[in-house]
């Protein structure tokens, strides 16, 4: 008898609450909660194929939905079972439901568009020519600024060139920092660390808070009250986006008045990078953890690289009031572009504000929260592809931020075909006018006081 109870008694499971999780967030000391179980992956961060950088910003966390979009189905799983230490009791943020069928279909098909097609879902020769186009832009814009003497003698010229410049600036976010801190360009975690840098040294912002907001943030819990970083807003706010928010008068026709502010995102960003990795250590409910010497190195080497370029080098050249002329005229470009593309894909008036129950748990598998809480536009049109750095199709972008915007043509039908196989609504307008329009409208129809709002 005694015999028996010792060998069959297991070993106690430990269990870990998300406060106790965080604790484990260093390279020293690094857990990881996936589908509700914890891992001790401090021996794996170095040999991690995808990079040792990712695993720094998720540990710590429940990275489940990170996870299941980065790898193929069930493919990491092995490695995973060696480290496991116990089960995660408690969620700090929003936690889905189990893979649905849609969810396995649509990234079974994909996977299998890819392998017979014998293609590699990050590489392809255009995304090089485009990288080419965007940087010989800036530096050509920039050259002409300063340093071309027929430029420089006509002010309006100068102010033209500014204008391309901080057009390109835009396009470096669209496309090489979007690209590299998705990890949609090559297979190579040094190309993707030195394109998520060009944001640092040329922009001014740091990519690391960029990845925290975005891919850790907004793309896990998109349009989450609460939870997507995108969309925190105070009580009161400069703007009302979301139902849930309480209205104040000065809401009314926020249509006219919110745009305008847009202009001041590149600013509000880059000062906001020093309060989240330095002060809050948090971009809202997105917890930033210990950074590393690369990315402490990056960040700093990043600002001061940019007031050299973007103040002192130009105020060595032409007066103050113009290089300051200049660089309000290249950082509205640079705001308004990202800021409309930004807007048009979820702020938008027929979308889903999905709501977790009292327990924090979403009742929507994640692949078709993404899908309803996203607007596409303008899949036929080369130009608009080309300039919003592939937003137009941001369904298929939340659903495989891993694949090269390239490929996003091309497996958008196998998506749309498998959204109406499994009855789930597919937003699309026709043109970029119409997308932004309905961001307007949401604007419109959100800023009337609720009792009152009449839906047209
Ligand atoms: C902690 C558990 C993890 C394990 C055991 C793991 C394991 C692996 C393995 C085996 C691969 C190579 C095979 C493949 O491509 O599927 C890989 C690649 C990769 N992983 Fe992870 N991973 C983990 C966490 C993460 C997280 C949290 C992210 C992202 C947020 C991530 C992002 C990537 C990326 C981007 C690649 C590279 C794929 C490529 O080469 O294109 N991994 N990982």
């Amino acid at each position: 008898m005694l015999f028996n109870s010792l060998a069959v008694s297991p070993p106690p499971v430990k269990k870990f609450t998300w406060e106790e999780l965080a604790k484990h967030n260093t390279p020293e000391d690094a857990f990881i909660a996936i589908r509700g179980n914890v891992y001790d992956i401090t021996k794996f961060i170095k040999n991690h194929p995808g990079g040792e950088d990712i695993l720094l910003l998720a540990i710590g966390k429940d990275a489940t939905q990170a996870f299941e979009t980065y790898h193929e189905l069930g493919k990491p799983d092995i490695i995973l079972k060696k480290y496991y230490v116990g089960i995660l009791t408690s969620n700090e943020l929003p936690t889905f439901p189990e893979i649905s069928d849609f969810h396995r279909t649509v990234k079974k098909r994909v996977e299998e568009y890819f392998e017979k097609n014998q293609i590699d879902p990050k590489n392809r020769i255009d995304i090089w020519i485009r990288y080419s186009f965007i940087f010989g832009a800036f530096i050509a814009s920039y050259y002409a600024q300063f340093f071309v003497e027929y430029v420089v003698d006509q002010t309006w010229l100068q102010v033209i060139c500014a204008a391309v410049m901080g057009f390109s600036l835009a396009q470096i976010g669209l496309n090489q920092l979007h690209d590299g801190t998705h990890f949609a360009v090559t297979h190579n975690p040094l190309i993707w660390k030195l394109l998520g840098a060009t944001h640092d040294f040329f922009n001014g912002a740091s990519n690391l808070v960029w990845q925290y907001q975005h891919s850790l943030g907004h793309h896990i819990y998109t349009n989450i009250e609460g939870a997507d970083p995108d969309v925190v807003t105070a009580d009161p706010d400069i703007r009302r986006i979301k139902p849930t928010q309480r209205w104040y008068s000065h809401y009314l026709n926020q249509q006219f008045f919110v745009p305008i502010l847009y202009g001041f995102l590149a600013f509000k960003v880059r000062i906001q990078d020093i309060n989240i990795l330095y002060i809050m250590k948090s971009n809202d409910k997105i917890r930033v953890n210990p950074l590393s010497q690369w990315h402490t190195m990056i960040f700093w080497g990043g600002k001061l690289f940019f007031i050299f370029y973007r103040i002192i080098i130009p105020l060595a050249l032409i007066p103050a009031t113009k290089v300051l002329t200049l660089f309000v005229v290249a950082d509205l470009v640079t705001s308004y572009w990202l800021a409309l593309t930004f807007q048009a894909n979820h702020v938008v008036d027929e979308v889903e504000w999905p709501l977790p129950d009292d327990k924090g748990f979403i009742n929507k598998d994640w692949a078709e929260m993404q899908v309803v809480t996203t607007q596409d536009y303008a899949h036929d049109s080369f130009f608009w592809t080309s300039i919003v750095g592939s937003l137009n199709y941001q369904t298929v972008h939340h659903l495989f931020p891993q694949v090269s915007q390239h490929h996003y043509r091309d497996i958008t039908p196998i998506v749309k075909a498998t959204c109406k196989e499994f009855g789930i609504r597919f937003y699309y307008r026709d043109t970029f006018w119409d997308a932004f329009a309905s961001h307007i409208n949401h604007l419109r129809l959100l800023g009337i006081r609720p009792t009152e709002k009449k839906i047209n």
